[in-house]
């Protein structure tokens, strides 16, 4: 599990394991391990060229202290300085090395590796003018960006970036991941992300996450496994209420989705032409309502009074279900409804639930996600580039995996109908969620060939691929 920590548990990490001592103990063990990531993506610093950007605070301390490791180990440093009050031991410091400090750009156009050190977890709004224009130039030359701690304009504790930003090649943070790390658009302003340790007392005085990422293992942990005991009872029906005569497909997808995702069963109701769709498509689907664990209603549901009377009935029964698409719009002027819910909306069903702007949403993901979860009492899974899941008592996961390609007509059909196999196999609704997410990210990137989710590999795929990337990315979790 990935565990990211608000700005206010890292200040009480710094607090504790000695920030500010005389010497700057901590700040030297940070710019140690940024020095240490700097020569490895130098391949050697004899002779190589590095620059600086400095701000005002312990974020440009970080950088002008690893600027004068560097030049201790042979490389050239300038230091462009963002502020006439820069970090003082720093200063002396690279001084002391060798490295120069001034404010003429044009050392960046040969520069090897450019540090950002302009500000960190102290940040406020984006980038100001004049850090902007030389981040733009370091961004347009060869050299590699690294930023320091997070990347200068990104919110450390949300992600949001409320200006303009550094795009780094690889991020270097300190005690601890920042959700400004994970969650977009800041995650996607980071590249690479390193953690640099701070000891035991730092991790000490974290407490609790506050956002949290699966990895590969927890997710094979969380997974109900069958077992000689199992039926196909005990391994989860699930009830499918989706599609129209408009809207086919969703039927289809849903249906493969918990199907594939290793549901027990699946049941489906709908009108005459989906079913039929779904019978020749899935004939180890029942058609018809009966007993089931789960419920995955909405997608292709059409939002007229047919698609409300089946929403009401399918929630009416208490149990736990996953309500999407359509379903969402007409959730959204509905009193709660029925048992523990998993909402699955895009940022602009989102924007919909919550009487928001779309823009608002995609630009403050974390905040809404959690607005919706307390709103709806239900747990939340927002969709985009990173897929948020906040739950009502305030814990968050991001979703790690996944790739651009999987923004394609049907796939949130198939995450829904993947979140209520798990549902229905028993998993708490947030688990299910996230688990559910990581499953269908994973079997995105497999489908594509996109192998580190940044969309610049693989090729397109359509949401019937998932459908077959879905039982190889169980067995490569095995
Ligand atoms: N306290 C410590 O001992 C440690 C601090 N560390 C580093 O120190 C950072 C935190 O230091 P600070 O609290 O000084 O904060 P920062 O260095 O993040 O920046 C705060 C300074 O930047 C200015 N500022 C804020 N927003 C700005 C903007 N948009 N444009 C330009 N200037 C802006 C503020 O006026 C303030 O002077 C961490 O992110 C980390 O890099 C690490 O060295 C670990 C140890
Ligand atoms: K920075």
């Amino acid at each position: 599990m990935r565990q990211a920590h608000g700005v206010g548990a890292v200040r009480a990490g710094d607090a504790a394991a000695g920030a500010g001592l005389p010497g700057d103990p901590l700040m030297l063990r940070a710019a140690h391990g940024l020095a240490r990531t700097c020569a490895l993506l130098l391949d050697g610093t004899y002779g190589s060229r590095v620059v600086l950007l400095v701000g005002s605070g312990g974020n440009g301390g970080d950088a002008l202290h690893a600027g004068a490791a560097l030049a201790l180990r042979g490389a050239r440093v300038d230091a462009l300085l963002l502020t006439d009050r820069p970090h003082a031991g720093g200063l002396a410091a690279l001084r002391a090395a060798g490295g120069r400090a001034g404010s003429d750009a044009a050392v960046l156009d040969d520069a090897d590796l450019v540090i950002d050190g302009i500000v960190g977890i102290g940040g406020r709004g984006g980038l100001r003018e004049d850090a902007a224009r030389l981040v733009a130039h370091a961004e347009a030359t060869a050299a590699t960006l690294v930023a320091v701690d997070v990347p200068s304009g990104v919110d450390a504790g949300t992600g949001e970036v409320p200006g303009a930003a550094v795009h780094a090649d690889v991020t270097v943070t300190f005690g601890a991941l920042k959700p400004g790390l994970l969650v977009d658009p800041g995650a996607g302003c980071a590249g690479v992300v390193e953690l640099v340790d701070l000891g035991p007392a730092f991790d000490a005085a974290l407490g609790a996450p506050e956002v949290e990422a699966l990895e590969a293992a927890d997710v094979a942990a969380l997974l109900p496994a069958p077992t000689a005991e199992s039926d196909k009872y005990r391994r989860g029906v699930v009830g499918v209420a989706a599609g129209s005569d408009a809207y086919t497909g969703a039927a289809v997808l849903a249906v493969g989705g918990a199907l594939r995702a290793g549901a027990g069963m699946v049941r489906y109701s709908g009108p005459d032409l989906p079913t039929a769709l779904v019978r020749r498509r899935w004939p180890e689907a029942v058609v018809g309502e009966g007993r089931v664990q789960a419920h995955v209603v909405g997608p292709g549901l059409g939002t007229d009074d047919a698609g409300l009377v089946r929403l009401r009935r399918v929630l009416g029964d208490g149990l736990p279900a996953v309500v999407d698409a359509d379903g969402l719009t007409l959730l959204a002027g509905e009193p709660p409804l029925g048992g523990p819910l998993v909402l699955t909306p895009h940022a602009g069903e989102a924007a919909r639930l919550l009487g928001a702007d779309r823009a608002d949403v995609e630009a403050r993901r974390l905040e809404h996600a959690q607005r919706a979860a307390r709103a709806y009492d239900a747990v939340v899974l927002l969709k985009g580039s990173t897929t948020v899941v906040a739950a009502p008592d305030g814990r968050v996961r991001v979703n790690a995996t996944g790739t651009p390609w999987l923004a394609t007509a049907g796939s949130g059909d198939v995450l829904s109908g993947v979140v209520g196999a798990l549902l229905g196999g028993g998993l708490d609704p947030f688990d299910a969620a996230s688990a559910g997410a990581w499953l269908h990210g994973a079997a995105g990137r497999l489908a594509s060939g996109d192998e580190d989710g940044t969309g610049l590999a693989g090729g397109p795929v359509v949401a019937e691929d998932l459908l077959d990337a879905l039982p190889r990315v169980r067995r490569d979790l095995a």
